[in-house]
């Protein structure tokens, strides 16, 4: 036996750390506790080679220095040969060796710093090669992953990476955040690391992941995670990868595409296809290699013949080119996204069922602003602050950056069309133009629910607000209400008139909290004009 049952401990704990998902803050939480507490009594020895990444906290620090000494302890039992190896005993062993040369290389995110700059040399893998080489001299038949280094090295690149990406695209620390940053995580890595390093790498891209949400939530970033934290093969003798991390995702926004033109857009076409059509001409579907992804947005308002199109994609991995009677293959990834409700566009014969089943494998749903904000109210200023910085760009000083945020949540606070409790129908989108507005004017008018029931142009609540009872009685007399605003909207109505909730609850016969749910002070704000 190689290991004590103490030491064994240990390394399964060590790699349930390793194998677990870096965003499921009480997964992480609850291993790195036990870790904690865990001591081998086995001395430290300074390490010869100087950290390559320094190690971004304490845990980390005395984490890896513990994984060290063990391995160096293991490497003297091996060289002594006096101990039977079991193939899980080296597993265990390789695990170590994985995990220590993640934490030193990579874990601070040093080479990640800039996607678009990683096609030039990556000189850190010189320094990454002598740390392996180091740790499996060790006569242990060691498995493919770790006999090929540049594979592992661009593993935990793309690992590094997609930690990077998800964690600077999607801003937030809620609950909700916290699970959509988990469920983005494992459209990357399936829950099986170890076999997504000898195995999974090279499926991922027959993984189609469906994202559904409100507009505004942040589909479209999610799905940029997705794409450019891909697995890219490292060179070791150039050492680069093999191809440009960057440009590998291709968002084609369906609603904005003219409908005659969608297919040919999406998949190509030969010359004469169609009036027009007078050259070959190659589709996103063809441009899309082996890697690459391809983000169908408004995936909802896609017409009957593109939707039977996709499903041939999606279940044999060919299309046809427009005019063209030979398939061509299909290498890369399709992400696909929607904020209308497909269930209700199947049952209405819009959306077909078959494809559906050929998305449903790996769904993920992006949370509202307001479920983000009723999880941790304290989460606003941190989003206005990264909205303030998207509006005033790069180059702009910290100081305005935080004068333009403590502005707009001044708005936010005193405004009573907006105030704390406000619903932000259009999430993330929205308060980018609340901070756009107050930068510009000083301040911010929400539009009405009424505007968006009826989609005319977004009219600033004040000029609304005095006709707030005629745009209601409007919008009843027609029948654009869904049944849920129309609730709200005649609740908010009667405490607007009534003033207190007591009363409301009295004219509406119904119980308190049902009443107080419905209430919006927003409405009963406008109502009141
Ligand atoms: N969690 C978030 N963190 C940072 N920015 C966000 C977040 N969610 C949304 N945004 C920002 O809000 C805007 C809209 O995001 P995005 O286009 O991804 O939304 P969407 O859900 O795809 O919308 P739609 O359904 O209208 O296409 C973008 O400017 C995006 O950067």
């Amino acid at each position: 036996m190689l290991f004590t049952p103490l030491e064994r401990d240990f390394v399964d704990l060590v790699r349930q750390l390793a194998y677990s998902n870096p965003f499921d803050p009480d997964e992480q939480a609850r291993i790195r506790q036990k870790l904690d507490s865990f001591d081998l009594g086995l001395q430290a020895e300074e390490s010869k080679r100087p950290a390559v990444v320094s190690p971004p906290d304490e845990f980390t620090t005395i984490y890896s220095r513990r994984i060290e000494a063990l391995l160096v302890e293991l490497g003297k039992r091996v060289r002594c040969g006096q101990h039977d190896v079991s193939p899980t005993e080296v597993e265990r062993y390789e695990d170590l060796v994985i995990t220590v040369l993640h934490l030193r290389h990579f874990a601070a995110g040093r080479v990640v710093a800039d996607v678009r700059q990683a096609n030039q040399r990556i000189s850190q893998y010189a320094d990454y090669l002598r740390d392996l080489k180091e740790w499996t001299k060790v006569p242990l038949r060691l498995g493919w992953f770790l006999q090929r280094p540049e594979h592992s090295f661009a593993v935990y690149f793309q690992y590094q990476l997609a930690i990077q990406l998800i964690h600077t695209l999607i801003q937030g620390n809620s609950r909700p955040i916290a699970r959509l940053k988990a469920a983005t995580w494992h459209s990357i890595f399936p829950r099986e690391l170890r076999l997504y390093g000898v195995l999974l790498y090279e499926r991922m891209h027959e993984v189609t992941t469906l994202i559904l949400g409100p507009s505004g939530t942040g589909k479209e970033l999610v799905a940029t995670a997705i794409g450019l934290a891909r697995f890219v093969p490292f060179d070791p003798k150039r050492e680069r990868f093999t191809e440009p991390l960057s440009g590998a995702f291709h968002p084609i926004n369906l609603s904005a595409l003219p409908r005659d033109l969608i297919e040919s857009e999406m998949f190509g076409h030969v010359a004469g296809a169609f009036t027009g059509a007078t050259k070959d001409r190659e589709g996103w579907f063809e441009k899309c290699r082996l890697g690459h992804t391809v983000f169908l947005d408004e995936l909802g308002e896609m017409d009957e013949s593109v939707q039977v199109r996709l499903l041939r994609v999606l279940q044999n991995r060919e299309f046809y080119r427009v005019g063209e009677t030979e398939p061509r293959g299909f290498a890369g990834r399709v992400i696909a996204a929607t904020n209308r409700d497909l269930s209700q566009l199947i049952a209405d014969g819009r959306f077909r069922e078959d494809l559906y089943f050929r998305l449903c494998s790996d769904i993920i749903r992006t949370p509202t602003l307001r479920e983000q904000l009723d999880d941790s109210p304290e989460e606003l200023p941190a989003l206005v602050a990264h909205a303030a910085g998207r509006c005033l760009g790069d180059k702009a000083h910290g100081e305005f950056i935080e004068r333009l945020t403590k502005e707009t949540l001044a708005c936010i606070e005193m405004s009573p069309a907006i105030g704390p409790s406000y619903n932000w129908p259009g999430n993330f989108r929205e308060l980018e133009q609340c901070v756009r507005s107050v930068m510009v004017r000083g301040e911010y008018h929400p539009p009405t629910m009424a505007s968006f029931a009826k989609k005319e142009t977004l009219l600033p609540s004040p000029s609304v607000s005095t006709t707030a009872l005629d745009q209601f009685l409007h919008a009843v007399r027609n029948g654009t209400l869904s049944l849920e605003e129309l609730l709200t909207r005649y609740c908010s109505l009667i405490q607007s008139r009534t003033g207190n909730v007591a009363e409301t609850t009295r004219r509406l016969k119904k119980h308190r909290l049902t009443v107080q749910g419905r209430i919006d002070p927003n409405w009963v704000e406008q109502f009141r004009q």
